[in-house]
């Protein structure tokens, strides 16, 4: 009989004892012998601290873009399809390698990102060009993120480690507390200039199952009345990297960056379409600025469940190994879907890496700010 989730997966103070010892030795890397990326599983440096993130200077790279975008959709060649996912957010490409993109290409892209919330390479090979040009493609969008507490790839801290194996006590120990794994958020939202471009690749994907979904934070705005607008367009929001940076501590996790907190606008404006877009979600956001404790958690609550139960304001996509998603966080929130058994081999490893670019800090309507 197959054991039961209590008897493999710890408690969480054992879970604190061995998660350092288990999660620094690559999540037993011995397993994935035959595996043709062990180079980018999970590791964890922990020595390397970061000081608090100054200010710098962000240029969006579509605002270098022309509007339409003739060198990635004007293309006349009968293998590159470009094609709506849904109406209101999600493009699908094909036919088109990400690692030939041109300059010029790349900043239609950022574009197009912002216009339809993420866009999806298929067919790619993105994961086999190397650390260096991986990186180098990032970096052309943006400073990139180096995550506070999470696993990344060796020697490339900025790249974020996604990985679902049955050695993940961590995500197994959460997968048995709750009802369900969906966890709509803006990528480390906290920050107080958060990412603007989020790049995901998947090098190792289950049969089927570990989808990923996003919702459009543009058409999600739209849909709220005249008078919800206008009351939260005044407000800002606190975003907070305290919880988690606390929960890896708790898990025996070395934490690099010290937690920040910041009051970002509760609708944002996007520097380049001009476009408004909530800008809270459940994975950060703890407040509204100014008001009552109950105003604000019934108010949240109200947007929480208007991003995530509003099937038509979003797209899920499924992956493969030659897939690669790339999302506007200023104006999208996401979620993995873990609905496949990680314990059992069959439904197989999900693995994968996320770069992450740093953009402006946010801008509300009529020049509302964030507070560091
Ligand atoms: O694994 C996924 O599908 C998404 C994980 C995620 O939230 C991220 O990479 O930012
Ligand atoms: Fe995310």
């Amino acid at each position: 009989m197959a054991p039961s989730v209590a008897e493999i997966v710890p408690s969480a103070a054992e879970l604190g004892d061995i998660a350092k010892q288990k999660l620094n030795r690559a999540f037993d890397v011995a397993q994935h012998t035959s595996y043709p990326y062990t180079k980018y599983l999970p590791v964890y440096d922990e020595e390397t601290k970061f000081p608090p993130t100054e200010p710098f200077d962000f240029v969006d790279r579509g605002l270098s873009a022309d509007k339409a975008k003739p060198h990635l959709l004007g293309l006349h060649d009968p293998n590159v399809k470009i094609s709506k996912l849904t109406p209101r957010i999600g493009t699908e490409v094909t036919g088109l390698q990400l690692s030939e993109l041109s300059d010029v290409q790349k900043n239609e892209l950022a574009l197009l990102i912002a216009e339809r919330g993420v866009v999806v390479f298929r067919g790619q090979n993105f994961k086999d060009i190397g650390v260096e040009r991986q990186k180098e493609f990032g970096q052309y969008f943006g400073r990139l993120h180096v995550h506070p507490v999470g696993a990344h790839v060796e020697g490339a801290l900025e790249f974020h480690n996604i990985y679902l194996g049955p050695d993940n006590l961590y995500r197994l120990q959460f997968k048995s507390d709750s009802l369900t794994t969906i966890g709509y958020h803006s990528d480390v939202s906290y920050e107080h200039q958060p990412p603007g471009i989020t790049l995901l690749t998947l090098l190792a994907v289950p049969e089927t199952g570990g989808d990923t979904a996003w919702v459009s934070q543009v058409a999600a705005y739209e849909r709220l009345s005249e008078p919800i607008k206008k009351l939260l367009e005044g407000l800002r929001a606190e975003h907070s990297g305290f919880p988690q940076a606390e929960n890896a501590r708790r898990h025996g996790k070395f934490v690099r960056r010290e937690p920040v907190k910041s009051e970002h606008p509760i609708v944002r404006v996007h520097p380049v379409t001009g476009e408004k877009a909530l800008f809270v979600n459940p994975g950060f956001t703890k407040r509204i600025i100014g008001l009552k404790r109950e105003e604000s958690d019934a108010i949240l609550q109200l947007l929480y469940q208007h991003i995530s139960h509003s099937q038509d304001l979003q797209v899920r996509v499924k992956w493969d190994d030659q897939t690669v998603a790339l999302w506007d966080n200023r104006v999208t929130a996401h979620t993995a879907i873990s609905d496949y058994d990680v314990r059992q081999e069959a439904e197989g490893l999900r693995h994968g890496f996320r770069i992450t670019t740093l953009g402006e800090s946010p801008v509300g309507v009529e020049g509302l700010g964030t507070v560091w």
